[in-house]
């Protein structure tokens, strides 16, 4: 038995676009003479189609991709999953078409409600896994189970499917993209092996869907738990499998990428579907001399291209001139759009403005504000004139302590860098020169300036980003108490003020872009913290 796994890269909602790629794998698989075609979870509708699930036309859009599609499978079986309303009842679903026949339909069994994941809110569970005969070209006839992504984090649908006579589990997945996630996901699947003793084929989903990543890396193991085959991460890839003798032989394994590479490859085609799947000509980025918009200029040309990109530095008195000098040292490296804007006309006409107003005030907050603002105000005109997207550089120690200004620089479409710590902005920036030297040294090396007043720097502040960002992918990441922080080490001053920052800026964050997720918990649909709120502890 022939099967060809396809990881490929469609767009929630778009349910003719989506359809007509699996068209042309199934075109493919037909010419490999694969036996069957498995695509990832939900593969008509994109995952997570989220509220549009609520919609009773959203599943009559659906079924008319999914009479297209039986039309089309022929002498190849298409295992394909789309959600589907019965009666008042709505399921995850997967069928089992070939030659103008439905062969066999399943219902995930398992709704994940974790994480970013929110399935109970739209879907009823199914009874039992699905399971259908495949006849193969070869004479063959193989009783094969086909498990839903979630379905195979627990024990009960594989061992019911091993319990029904399957031979094999095929299993469609959107599963998407944290550092680590990957030996989970392997870990999880061996894990079934050993339960039921079947091979397992998982086909996961690539491409960028607002703040969450999919990676593909879809794999295979046989029987005694070894990863046959892997495929690519962040790229779309199709492999073409072999059962025979009652297991996966062994196929390509492509190798797996060290972290920061990933985490950058993650960065890089979220960006990029963000901007192409909603259809913007290019992107702007305000580049100051520092390192978070320095590795978003970065990002966004290798996403992109440089022709996509513009970068506009907006200097102030307070702007130093390595600040310029960096900044025209890393567009010219890029071949990139550069413009310098001086801020300083505006900046002194709202002090004018507010002259009377502030009389005898002490200068503080509200003027770093008003050059961030003023900034804003210009990267969003550039915005509204050229269709270009802003994209926003803050980072996720940022989002954490809200060392951001509100209508400033959060002002933009999407934010590339909101999952990633300050001290991971350094990591990343050096792996990126290591594949070529882009981001000047010095930007790199010198020390991290909001530059909105003389002689600032982060760290007058906030605690240094090791201890911040340690405290906070505790404290964030994996829900340790203050106290457990305290008796990991850090000084309760510390804690105390880390996490009395987090707590009052949560206002922040729910008006801040959306972001890429690749953490375990990113400040996106995996954080719902009250904004109003009396729990310190
Ligand atoms: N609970 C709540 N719900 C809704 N709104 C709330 C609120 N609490 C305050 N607010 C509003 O928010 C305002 C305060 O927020 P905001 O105006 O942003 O100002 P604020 O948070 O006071 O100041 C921004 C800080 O970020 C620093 N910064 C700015 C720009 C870049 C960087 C950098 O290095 O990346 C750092 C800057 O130096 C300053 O220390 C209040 O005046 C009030 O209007
Ligand atoms: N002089 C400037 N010209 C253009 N954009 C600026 C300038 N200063 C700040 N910005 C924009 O505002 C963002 C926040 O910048 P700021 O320098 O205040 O903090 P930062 O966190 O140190 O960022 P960076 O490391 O990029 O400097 C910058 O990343 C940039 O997009
Ligand atoms: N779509 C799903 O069912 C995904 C759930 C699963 N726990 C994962 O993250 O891979």
């Amino acid at each position: 038995m022939k099967i060809a796994v396809a990881q490929f890269n469609a767009k929630v909602g778009d349910l003719a676009g989506n359809t007509d790629q699996i068209l042309r794998l199934i075109t493919e698989a037909r010419a490999a003479r694969a036996d069957i075609l498995l695509v990832p979870e939900l593969a008509i509708a994109g995952y997570p189609p989220e509220d549009l699930l609520l919609r009773p036309s959203f599943y009559q859009a659906c079924n008319e991709q999914l009479d297209r599609l039986l039309d089309a499978a022929d002498d190849v079986t298409l295992i394909v999953g789309h959600p589907m309303q019965l009666g008042e009842e709505r399921f995850n679903a997967v069928t089992v078409m070939r030659d103008g026949n439905f062969l066999a339909r399943g219902q995930k069994m398992v709704l994940p409600n974790n994480e970013v994941f929110d399935e109970c809110r739209y879907f009823t569970p199914g009874a039992l896994p699905c399971i259908y005969e495949q006849r193969c070209h070869d004479g063959s006839v193989v009783t094969v189970g086909v498990p839903i992504c979630e379905d195979i984090w627990h024990v009960e649908p594989a061992s019911e499917a091993a319990e029904m006579g399957a031979q094999i589990l095929l299993v469609p997945n959107a599963s998407p993209f944290h550092v680590g996630k990957e030996g989970v996901r392997q870990s999880i699947v061996r894990q079934r092996i050993e339960e039921t003793g079947l091979p397992i084929v998982y086909c996961n989903w690539v491409g960028g869907q607002d703040e969450l990543v999919f990676d593909g890396s879809s794999f295979a193991m046989n029987r005694a738990g070894e990863l046959v085959a892997r495929l690519p991460g962040f790229v779309p890839a199709t492999a073409m499998l072999t059962f025979q003798d009652g297991d996966i032989q062994p196929g390509e394994i492509a190798p797996e990428l060290p972290a920061e590479a990933a985490i950058y490859e993650a960065l890089k085609l979220a960006t990029r579907d963000y901007i192409v799947k909603n259809g913007f000509p290019g992107v702007i980025i305000g580049l100051s001399g520092g390192i978070d918009s320095a590795l978003t200029l970065a990002i966004a040309v290798d996403a992109l291209g440089a022709d996509q990109v513009r970068a506009v530095m907006m200097p102030s008195r307070y702007t130093a001139d390595i600040s310029l000098e960096d900044s025209r040292d890393m567009v010219a490296r890029l071949g990139v759009q550069y413009d310098e804007i001086d801020i300083e006309p505006m900046f002194e006409a709202f002090g004018t403005a507010l002259a009377g107003q502030f009389a005898g005030l002490p200068p503080d907050a509200t003027e770093e504000n008003l050059q961030s603002r003023t900034r804003g105000v210009l990267l969003m005109a550039l915005s509204n004139k050229t269709g270009r997207l802003v994209l926003t550089t803050g980072n996720k120690s940022e989002m954490t302590t809200g060392y951001a200004t509100l209508y400033g620089d959060m002002a933009g479409g999407y934010a590339v860098l909101k999952d990633i710590a300050k001290t991971l902005v350094y990591r990343l920036s050096a792996y990126r020169n290591t594949v070529s030297d882009i981001i000047p040294d010095r930007i790199i090396t010198r020390p991290p300036s909001a530059e909105l007043r003389d002689n600032q720097v982060d760290q007058d502040s906030l605690p240094p980003y090791e201890i911040l960002d340690d405290i906070m992918a505790r404290y964030v990441e994996r829900n340790e108490s203050m106290a457990d922080i305290i008796a990991a080490g850090h000084t309760e001053k510390d804690v105390l003020r880390v996490v009395k920052l987090l707590k009052v800026n949560e206002y922040k964050r729910r008006q801040a872009a959306v972001g890429a997720r690749i953490t375990p918990r990113s400040f996106g649909k995996d954080w719902r913290y009250p904004i109003t709120n009396g729990f310190f502890r």
